[in-house]
């Protein structure tokens, strides 16, 4: 959490993000459903709001009814199309209901962007055993339960789907955090594995690593390592969740459609050149950090 009691505001509002420019047809999703857990978070949030933009009927996953509700009611307001689902993406008996429930409402489902996702800041060599379970259950097993029960129901629909993961920069330069690269490693290669699994079933998955995006989700971190992340990347800033927003549309739209397995980094170049110390840079590197 912050220094203080209270959480930053961060990231783009909802009144930003119902109005922001994007470069995609106002129809490129039109008349799909698509899955977006996570989808009362900053960056799924994004998501939700552009898919709804483009068209879809977006169903919002978490776990904060209240949340969910604020969000479809703002998108309701503009007449966008949403449904709330309060789901735990780490049981996998709530997420196969979340499924059936959202087929049984509709009728079809034609994409699922996994957000849902985090972490704590820790040096590795202090994990507890909770905490390095808590990490890889929320970002991996749960991501796997949620990919595995969208790509049974298109099987046994023989309808086509897409999936886009969210996960983050495993290369280089992430510092505090070996539990969520671990993590999300794991979904790295196992959407490339289904990737080539799943194409004779129409199904694509790909996957977008986000690099500094300013969310609420970054109170986890303290305002002192958040100033540094604007330098953590040649651009020298931080970037928004509309930039992930639109390269999850990419690989959702039929812009996508000849694109299986892949990852689009949208960091500002971080990978290639920064460091993200989210514990603080030790003094051994340089940093003040002892
Ligand atoms: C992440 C990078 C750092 C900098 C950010 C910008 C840099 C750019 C690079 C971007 C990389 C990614 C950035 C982001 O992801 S932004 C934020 C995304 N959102 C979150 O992280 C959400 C907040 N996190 C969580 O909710 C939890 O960490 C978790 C995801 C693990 C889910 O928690 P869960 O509810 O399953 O579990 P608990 O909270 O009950 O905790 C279980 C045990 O885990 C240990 N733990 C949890 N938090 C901490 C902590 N802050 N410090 C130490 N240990 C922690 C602990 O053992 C818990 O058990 P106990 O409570 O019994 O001790
Ligand atoms: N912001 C950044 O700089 C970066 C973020 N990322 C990744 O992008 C994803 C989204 O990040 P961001 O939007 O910033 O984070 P937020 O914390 O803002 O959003 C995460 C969302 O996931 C939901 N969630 C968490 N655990 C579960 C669960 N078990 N079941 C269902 N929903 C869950 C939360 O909702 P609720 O608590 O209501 O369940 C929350 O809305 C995460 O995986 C994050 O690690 C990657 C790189 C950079």
């Amino acid at each position: 959490m912050t220094d203080d009691t209270t959480a930053a505001k961060l990231g783009l509002t909802d009144a930003e993000l119902a109005v922001h420019p994007t470069v995609f047809a106002s129809g490129a999703l039109k008349d799909r459903v698509v899955v977006v857990s996570g989808g009362a978070g900053g960056i799924g949030r994004a998501i939700a709001w552009l898919c709804a933009r483009l068209g879809a009927h977006v169903a919002v996953v978490g776990r904060n009814q209240t949340k969910l509700d604020s969000l479809v009611a703002e998108m309701a307001d503009r007449d966008l199309k949403a449904s709330a689902y309060v789901t735990d993406i780490r049981e996998p008996d709530a997420v196969n209901a979340l499924f059936d429930t959202v087929w049984a409402a509709h009728g079809r489902v034609d994409g699922l962007i996994n957000s849902a996702g985090g972490q704590f800041p820790q040096a590795a060599i202090d994990f507890s055993v909770k905490g390095w379970n808590a990490v890889i259950n929320t970002n991996l097993n749960g991501t796997w339960y949620m990919m595995q029960a969208a790509a049974q129901r298109w099987r046994d629909h023989k309808h086509p789907g897409n999936i886009v993961n969210i996960v983050v920069v495993t290369t280089h330069g992430l510092h505090g955090i070996a539990h969520t690269i671990a993590a999300r490693s794991g979904v790295i290669g196992l959407s490339r594995a289904v990737a080539v699994e799943w194409a004779p079933l129409n199904i694509r998955v790909n996957c977008v690593a986000p690099g500094v995006i300013e969310t609420e989700g970054w109170n986890v971190y303290s305002p002192a390592a958040r100033a540094a992340y604007p330098r953590s990347n040649p651009m020298m800033r931080n970037g928004t969740t509309f930039d992930v927003a639109e390269a999850c549309v990419y690989f959702a739209a039929p812009s996508g459609k000849f694109v299986t397995g892949e990852m689009l980094t949208v960091d500002g170049g971080g990978q290639l050149w920064g460091e993200t110390w989210t514990t603080g840079k030790p003094a051994y590197f340089g940093g003040d950090d002892t």
